[in-house]
C-alpha cells in the first residue's frame, strides 16, 4: 500500500504543485489548508508524513509540534517556511521536526527528504529542548548561502559532533561556534575560546591543557588550562592552523581516547567538550606542507562547515547593515538608514574584511555622520578612506603631513556637523579609536602580520599590542616569507 503523505499549506499553488510532485513519486496524498485539519488526521493515525507550513490562518504550526511529537512520536514532520531566519530553523529542530525546508524549494530535494525520512528507521521521540530560547537572532542573514548554514546547523545542535569551521576572516566562524554551543544541547556548560595565533606559541600547550607547577621556568603553581575550564561545555580552538605540533598531538589524543595529560604531569585526565575548530587557512595545504597533522585534520573535520565570503551573499547586505544600525542604536548612537545610492556603492564592494568590515563601517557610519539617511557618497568617502585598504596617503604636493592640525581641522567639521547640537558622547575614545586603528594596522602591514616587530615598532608590549588587536578587532593577515 502507498505510503500517505498529509500536506498543510494555506498556499493552494505550494498544495498543487506539492501534491503532484509527491503523486509522482508514488506515494498518496491528502492536502490541507489549515492545522485544525492536519491535527484530526494525525490524531486519527492517518498518514505516514506531515509536510507542514508554519503560519497558518488558525495558527503556527510549531504551537502544534509538541502535541504531534506526544501522540505521535514516530511520524516524521517535515516544515517549510518562507521566514527564512537562524530562528526558524533552529525552532523547527528544537521542536522535533524531521527537517526543515527554506521556501522556495525544490521540488526533487523535497522528495528526496520525504523518501529519506520514511526510510530511516523510527528514532522515536526526540527530547523537545525546554522553551527558554530568546528570540534574537544570533545570525542575520536569508541568502540561499546561509540557509544551508543554518539548516546544518539545526541538525548539528542535537550532536556532539566535532564541526571545523573554514572561512575567510571575519565572515562569522567565531558567532557561528557560539551559536551551535547557546542553541546545543550543551548550552548550560561553559563556552570556552581560545585563539592559536593570539598566544605565543611556546604556551599554547600549557594554555591548552594547563600545566604543573615546575613544568617549565616560571610555572609557579599548577594551572588549569582551556579543557578543564571547557568541561561539560564546547571549546572554540579559533586559528586551529596555527597550532603547533606537539599541540598538535596532544589534541589527537584527546580526541582518540577522550582524555589529555597536563603539561608536566602523568596522569590521564578524562574529558568531555566538544570540540568546535576554526581557520581562514587551507589546511591541506598545511598538510602538504608538513604543518598540520592529516590525522588530526581528519577527526577534527567530521562536519566541516564553510562560511561563504560575504561578496558571495551579498543579497544578505540590507538585512546585516539593518542589524548593525539597530546594534549601533542599542549603544546610544543615533538611528540611521542607508539610501539606494549607499546600498548600491556597498553591493559593488568586495569587502575582503567580510561581516567584520561591513560591522564597522555601520558603526563608523552610525557615529561620525549627522544625516539620518547615508548617501552612496558617504560609503564611497568611507570605503576609499578605509585605513586597512589605502595604505598610502594621498599628499597633496609635498605638504608634509601634519597629524595635529588634520585632526584639528577633522574635529571642527565634525562639531560643526551637529550645529547647535553636540555630537553622542563617547568621544574620547571614538576618536582615539579612530587614530589607534591605523597606527596598529600600519605597524602591522610595515611588519607583515608580525606581532612581536609590530610590537617592537610600536615600542609596546606584546600583550598590550594583542589586547589591542582584539580591542579593535584589526584582522591581522600574517604573509608567509
Ligand atoms: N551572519 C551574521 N550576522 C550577524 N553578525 C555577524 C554575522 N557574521 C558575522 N557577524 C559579526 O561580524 C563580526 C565578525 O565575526 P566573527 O568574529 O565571528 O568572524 P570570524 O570568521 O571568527 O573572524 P576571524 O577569522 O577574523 O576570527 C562579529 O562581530 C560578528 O558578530
Amino acid at each position: 500500500m502507498a505510503m500517505q503523505i498529509i500536506v498543510a499549506d494555506d498556499d493552494a499553488a505550494i498544495r498543487t504543485v506539492v501534491s503532484q510532485a509527491l503523486m509522482r513519486a508514488g506515494f498518496e496524498v491528502r492536502v490541507t489548508s489549515n492545522i485544525a485539519t492536519m491535527w484530526r488526521w494525525i490524531s486519527a493515525g492517518d498518514g505516514d508524513l506531515v509536510i507542514t507550513d508554519v503560519l497558518m490562518p488558525d495558527g503556527n504550526a510549531f504551537d502544534t509540534l509538541p502535541k504531534i511529537k506526544n501522540s505521535r512520536p514516530d511520524l516524521p514532520v517535515v516544515v517549510m517556511s518562507a521566514q527564512n531566519t537562524f530562528m526558524t530553523a533552529i525552532k523547527a529542530s528544537e521542536k522535533g521536526a524531521y527537517d526543515y525546508i527554506p521556501k522556495p524549494f525544490d521540488l526533487t530535494e523535497l522528495v528526496s527528504i520525504v523518501r529519506r525520512a520514511l526510510s530511516e528507521p523510527k528514532q522515536g521521540a526526540r527530547v523537545a529542548a525546554p522553551d527558554d530560547m530568546q528570540e534574537a537572532m544570533p545570525l542575520v542573514g536569508r541568502s540561499p548561502a546561509m540557509q544551508d548554514i543554518y539548516r546544518a546547523l539545526a541538525r548539528m545542535m542535537q550532536t556532539d559532533l566535532t564541526v571545523t569551521i573554514t572561512g575567510e576572516s571575519g565572515t562569522g566562524k567565531e558567532l557561528v561556534a557560539r551559536a551551535l554551543h547557546d542553541y546545543g544541547r550543551r548550552r548550560k556548560g561553559p563556552f570556552v575560546a581560545i585563539n592559536m595565533a593570539a598566544i605565543p606559541r611556546d604556551l599554547i600547550e600549557s594554555e591548552l591543557f594547563g600545566h604543573e607547577k615546575g613544568a617549565f621556568t616560571g610555572a609557579q603553581a599548577r594551572t588549569s588550562g582551556r579543557f578543564e575550564q571547557a568541561e561539560g561545555g564546547t571549546l572554540f580552538l579559533d586559528e586551529i592552523g596555527d597550532m603547533p605540533m606537539e599541540a598538535q598531538t596532544r589534541l589527537l589524543r584527546v580526541l582518540q581516547q577522550g582524555e589529555y595529560t597536563i603539561v608536566g604531569g602523568r596522569t590521564p585526565i578524562a574529558t568531555d567538550v566538544r570540540i568546535v575548530a576554526a581557520t581562514n587557512k587551507d589546511l591541506r595545504q598545511l598538510i602538504a606542507r608538513g604543518l598540520f597533522r592529516e590525522d588530526l585534520f581528519y577527526r577534527l573535520n567530521v562536519v566541516p562547515l564553510r562560511l561563504p565570503p560575504l561578496r558571495e551573499r551579498i543579497e544578505d547586505l540590507p538585512d546585516l547593515a539593518r542589524h548593525f544600525f539597530v546594534v549601533a542604536e542599542s549603544e546610544g548612537l543615533p538611528r540611521k538608514t542607508l539610501s539606494q545610492g549607499a546600498l548600491d556603492v556597498m553591493r559593488r564592494y568586495g569587502w575582503p574584511g567580510n561581516v567584520r568590515e561591513l560591522e564597522n563601517l555601520i558603526r563608523r557610519l552610525a557615529a561620525l555622520y549627522p544625516q539620518d539617511e547615508i548617501s552612496g557618497e558617504i560609503v564611497e568617502h568611507e570605503l576609499i578612506n578605509d585605513p586597512i585598504k589605502s595604505p598610502g596617503i594621498e599628499v597633496d604636493g609635498n605638504k608634509p603631513i601634519d597629524l595635529s592640525g588634520s585632526v584639528e581641522r577633522y574635529l571642527a567639521e565634525y562639531f560643526s556637523s551637529f550645529g547647535e547640537d553636540l555630537p553622542p558622547p563617547g568621544l574620547h575614545g571614538r576618536i582615539l579609536r579612530e587614530v589607534e586603528y591605523p597606527l596598529i594596522a600600519a605597524a602591522l602591514a610595515a611588519t607583515r602580520g608580525n606581532q612581536v616587530k609590530a610590537a617592537d615598532l610600536l615600542g609596546v608590549n606584546r600583550n598590550t599590542l594583542r589586547k589591542k588587536i582584539r580591542d579593535l578587532d584589526i584582522s591581522v593577515v600574517r604573509s608567509i616569507r
